[in-house]
């Protein structure tokens, strides 16, 4: 369970707010693996706990943190009968109160909050503190100060807060259970609609696609010459053979030309074909397209780049149903149900005199507009997880896309339209085939650098105000510090990716305190 969905829940939203305002603590959720993935991540919010934040960032104290979250875990997941607020002393004796998620009576993790203490420490437990915390890391800070700062919680204190706890994973599970119920409407209301339209290959949800979809219903069954008009990739080919399978030429022949793929001798003789000698090379009479569909439909797809002569001859097919071949003298007739398509506005080439009038109305009897996807991004996530499951490789290990990833797909604008989406959906398949979740640096660099140039990753907010190099320094402070959780502690890798050298990376991390000392050998690739 992804809690990310969570994290715009007005209830989710109010209660970070209560408990950061109250007691200057940050709202944590660890899986039903007892992971806390922004952790996992290197996404960690300092907590107000000196000691926690120094713990947290460094790579010992980092696990020992996850390690005291997992005890706690572990005890939710043992009984299904504990669903009160329990609490766990930490590893450096400070307080995590957790609540645990239950949704569908399934244990799916805990809402947990960490890093204060019963009492103020007395000199005893502070001596302790400050000998375990110097352990772990090199210290950044006044220890002194940080022992009187560490936040005291008493006891009434924790009732509240297990109250406000409870309350949220209450909500989190009312949520996913409205959701559910929603879910399953959905599931039975696009039942229907799919038994009615049978239209299961083209995906959307959005307003305007069900527009596409009611006209398509209208168009399938009558015999009227259709113009899609939209950008290339928008699925104008897809729907025009969704409208010739779900109509009653479905068992005839569907016929596909590009317009504009031919210079126009060919493409004649490919639409109406040609008899034997009637040009060099026309060594036996030849059938057209027109004559293969003959029954069926003929996808006519870049119909604006047709010459004016091609023009002539398609306006006869379409009023009369009859074509003369290259080099013939006798009209053939056929009975083919005409869908073109075009990316160019139709009404602009009348008005410049480069495509005929009367050919224009008599192919624009419906017109049927495919939005481009930038207009219906309500549409991405559907898409998104159509294409995984379509280019899923039997026993490929991924699920699905990492929560970074997904947000620079949603916020790319998607100029090639859908079959951009798709390739590049087939491309992150390939290439992170055997990764949990597929991360966004496997995201082409044309989309990445797209959305956040430079290929940074989609930070929190910084600072703008202020000072400049101050600012320059808190966010190369922080790029390294996520980055060093990200790669554990891996500063090769962090170095590449980050297009410094190792030894200007390791200076940076002595600077800015990062690292517990010297390197310790125990990297993955270094
Ligand atoms: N709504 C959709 N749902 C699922 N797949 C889609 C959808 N629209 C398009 N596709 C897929 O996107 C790709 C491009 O679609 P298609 O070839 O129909 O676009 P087009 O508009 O005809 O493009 P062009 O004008 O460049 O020929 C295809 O693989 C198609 O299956």
């Amino acid at each position: 369970m992804e809690f990310e969905k969570y994290q715009n829940l007005h209830t989710i939203i109010m209660l970070k707010e209560v408990i950061r305002k109250w007691w200057q603590a940050e709202l944590a959720f660890a899986d039903k693996h007892g992971v806390v993935q922004e952790w996992q991540r290197g996404d960690i919010v300092p907590p107000n706990n000196d000691f926690c934040r120094l713990s947290l960032l460094s790579k010992e104290g980092g696990r020992r943190c996850g390690q005291s979250v997992r005890v706690l875990h572990e005890k939710f997941k043992s009984s299904k009968r504990l669903r009160r607020a329990l609490t766990h002393d930490c590893h450096l004796n400070f307080t995590i109160i957790g609540a645990p998620l239950y949704i569908d009576n399934e244990y799916e993790g805990m809402l947990f909050i960490e890093g204060f203490a019963r009492q103020a420490p007395g000199p005893r437990e502070a001596e302790v503190l400050k000998s375990q915390i110097r352990e772990l890391t090199v210290v950044d800070t006044d220890l002194d100060r940080a022992v009187a700062r560490v936040p005291v919680m008493d006891t009434s204190e924790l009732g509240k807060l297990a109250d406000l706890l409870e309350f949220a994973v209450n909500e989190i599970a009312s949520y996913e259970a409205e959701l559910t119920r929603k879910d399953e409407t959905i599931h039975t209301l696009s039942n229907e609609l799919s038994d009615r339209y049978r239209f299961e290959k083209i995906i959307g949800r959005s307003t305007a696609m069900m527009e596409v979809f009611k006209l398509m219903e209208k168009v399938a069954n009558s015999d009227s010459t259709v113009l899609i008009n939209g950008e290339s990739g928008t699925g104008k080919e897809l729907v025009a053979r969704a409208i010739h399978h779900n109509g009653p030429r479905k068992d005839k022949p569907f016929v596909v030309q590009n317009c504009s793929a031919f210079n126009d001798n060919l493409l004649e003789s490919a639409l109406f074909g040609h008899t034997r000698g009637s040009f060099t090379g026309a060594l036996r009479d030849k059938k057209g397209l027109f004559e293969v569909a003959d029954g069926g439909t003929f996808f006519l797809d870049e119909v604006g780049d047709m010459s004016s002569a091609l023009q002539v001859k398609l306006l006869r097919v379409l009023q009369e149903g009859t074509f003369i071949p290259v080099g013939g003298n006798h009209s053939k007739e056929v009975d083919v149900r005409v869908i073109a398509a075009t990316h160019k506005d139709m009404g602009e080439l009348v008005k410049k005199g480069e495509f005929r009038e009367d050919l224009y109305y008599r192919i624009n009897v419906i017109r049927l507009h495919l939005p481009p996807l930038r207009e219906r991004r309500e549409d991405l996530a559907i898409l998104i997880d159509h294409f995984l499951r379509k280019h899923h490789r039997d026993n490929q290990r991924t699920r699905g896309l990492s929560p970074e990833a997904l947000s620079i797909l949603h916020a790319y604008g998607w100029p090639g339209n859908i079959r951009e989406l798709e390739n590049e959906i087939e491309r992150l398949l390939v290439l992170g085939g055997d990764l949990d979740q597929i991360p966004a640096d496997l995201i082409s660099s044309r989309i990445r650098d797209a959305v956040v140039p430079g290929g940074a990753t989609l930070m929190s907010p910084m600072k703008t105000t202020g000072k400049l190099n101050e600012a320059v320094e808190a966010l190369e402070r922080e790029m390294i510090q996520r980055g060093l959780v990200r790669t554990q502690y891996n500063k090769s890798r962090l170095a590449r990716e980050l297009g410094i050298s190792r030894s200007n990376l390791i200076l940076k991390i002595a600077k800015y305190s990062l690292d517990k000392g010297p390197d310790t050998g125990d990297e993955a690739e270094d």
